[in-house]
Formats: C-alpha cells, structure tokens, sequence
C-alpha cells in the first residue's frame, strides 16, 4: 500500500473580524503519487484549502483550525523559518495568477536558480543547468530566452511551465495547483494536463483546484466537491463525476452540460 503523503483532518478557517466561518471540516488524505482534485463553484472555499496548507493565511486576520500533517511532520505547528524548508522544494504551488508568485523585476534563470540553491545546496550554476534541463523536460524548448526573460515577457502558459519545472528540477513531493487552466486553451489546457500526469508518474502526488470537470476527470485519483466552504461530496474521481450522489454535484454537471442560454 502507498504511503500517506498528506492528511488533512477537520480543517476549518473563518476570519476573525468580523467573525466568518469560511470553510469547514474539510479532510483530504493524500498517498504519496496519489492526485486528489478539488471541485466546486466559487467562493466555495478552494483557493482557502489550499492556502491553509500551504500556510499562507495571516494568522492575524484568519483563524486556521484542524489537522495538517505532510510526511509526518505537523504543518500547522511549524514556525515561519521551519516552514520555508518544505515551500518550495517539496511542496511546490501553482497559484491562480502565476505573475504574482514570481518578481516581476527579475530574469526566471535567476529567480529559479535561486529558489533550487535555497533548497538543494547547488552552485549557482549547477542550480541554472538543472533547471533549463527541467524546462526542456515541461516541454518549453526555446529555454536560454525564457531563463533571460523576466514574468512579464512570458505567457501565462510559459510561466506555468515554468512552475512545473521547478517543481521537476526541485523533485517536488507534492505540487498544490490553484486553477491551473482556467487561462488556457484547450490546446495548452490538455498539454498542462499531461505535464502534471507526467510528475505523477515521477512519484510527485497532486492536489489540483480546477472548475473544469473535464480536466478533474483527465487527472483521476480522488475528488473532493465543496460548496460554501464544506465538503458535499467526494471520493474515487470516476465514479463521483459519472455517478455524482449529492444534488448539488449532479447541479454542477448538469450546469456544465446546460452551458449558457
Ligand atoms: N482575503 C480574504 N479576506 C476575507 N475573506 C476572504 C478572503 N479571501 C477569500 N475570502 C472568502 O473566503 C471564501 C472562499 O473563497 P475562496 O477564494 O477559497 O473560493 P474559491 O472556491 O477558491 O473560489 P474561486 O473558484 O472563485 O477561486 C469566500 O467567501 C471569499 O469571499
């Protein structure tokens, strides 16, 4: 049987002032190269799961409660400075806007190769000639030009990439993806998908925020479904997606299929 990777139990999250409860119970069990994606409407609460994993909420403005081990190490217990061991080298993040995780003032080859010396105690230049490797291994060829340009001179598909290849070059444990696709076409979209199949099969285990149920279906594993912050429904991908039992999945599906009148 696979290890446990992550195990999320009872998370909860409410902002403090003025008091909201803004997710609730939510528990997520993740095997080591297993994929668990999250689904839902929004503002039901997906983008916070993920947060709180990655420790990301101000403590000072939300209250995080629950259980959150990763590798057996209790995240929600760690300090600051523990943390940043595990951000970025085991768990890597896609987040939403990927411009926004990255300086926009400085070339990718060195904010990349910076972020793998960090973590890996590699030269600079080994740190560089790692990651332009990673690039060609998530499908970007023309890699000196991307490795020279800054976040802005690249699309949002190139960036992505470039995320997936830190999380390659990094060998990334698990990588936590906040709507991967929703800027992309279809083209780059199925492209996207595959890349994070193929770190799968590298052993790397995915929890990926999607509105899209085609790629939830292309991704398998495990789906949890939220609304308003708790979980409706969840468990093994293809049977949730093609024999949902909550209402509210099968009005999601249903609204898909519908498309706009
Ligand atoms: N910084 C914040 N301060 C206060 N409330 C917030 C903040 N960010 C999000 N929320 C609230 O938390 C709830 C969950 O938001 P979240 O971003 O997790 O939704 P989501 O499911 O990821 O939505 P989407 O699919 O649109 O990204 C929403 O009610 C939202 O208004």
């Amino acid at each position: 049987m696979s290890k446990k990777l992550l195990q999320v139990e009872q998370l909860s999250i409410a902002l403090k002032n003025p008091h909201q409860q803004l997710v609730r119970d939510i528990n997520i069990s993740l095997e080591e190269a297993g994929a668990t994606v999250l689904l839902g409407q929004s503002g039901s609460g997906k983008t916070m799961t993920c947060r709180a994993i990655l420790g990301l909420l101000n403590r000072n403005t939300f209250q995080v409660d629950g259980n959150i081990q990763f590798d057996g190490v209790s995240l929600l217990q760690l300090k600051e400075k523990e943390r940043t061991l595990y951000y970025g080298s085991k768990i890597a993040f896609m987040p939403q806007n990927p411009m926004t995780s990255l300086d926009p003032s400085r070339k990718i080859g060195v904010q990349m190769a910076g972020f793998l010396k960090l973590h890996q105690d590699l030269k600079g230049k080994d740190a560089l000639s790692l990651y332009e490797q990673a690039l060609s291994r998530a499908g970007l060829t023309d890699t000196k030009r991307i490795l020279g340009s800054r976040p802005y001179q690249l699309s949002g598909g190139m960036l992505q990439r470039c995320l997936i290849a830190l999380a390659i070059a990094g060998k990334a444990k698990l990588v936590i993806a906040d709507e991967p696709t929703t800027a992309l076409d279809a083209i780059h979209r199925d492209k996207a998908v595959e890349q994070f199949l193929h770190l799968q099969e590298q052993g790397c285990a995915l929890l990926i925020v999607t509105h899209d149920f085609d790629v939830a279906r292309h991704i398998g594993g495990h789906v949890l479904i939220m609304k308003e912050g708790r979980m409706v429904e969840q468990g093994r991908a293809k049977e949730v997606l093609q024999n949902p039992q909550a209402a509210y999945t099968r009005e999601l599906i249903e609204a898909i299929h519908l498309g706009w009148r």
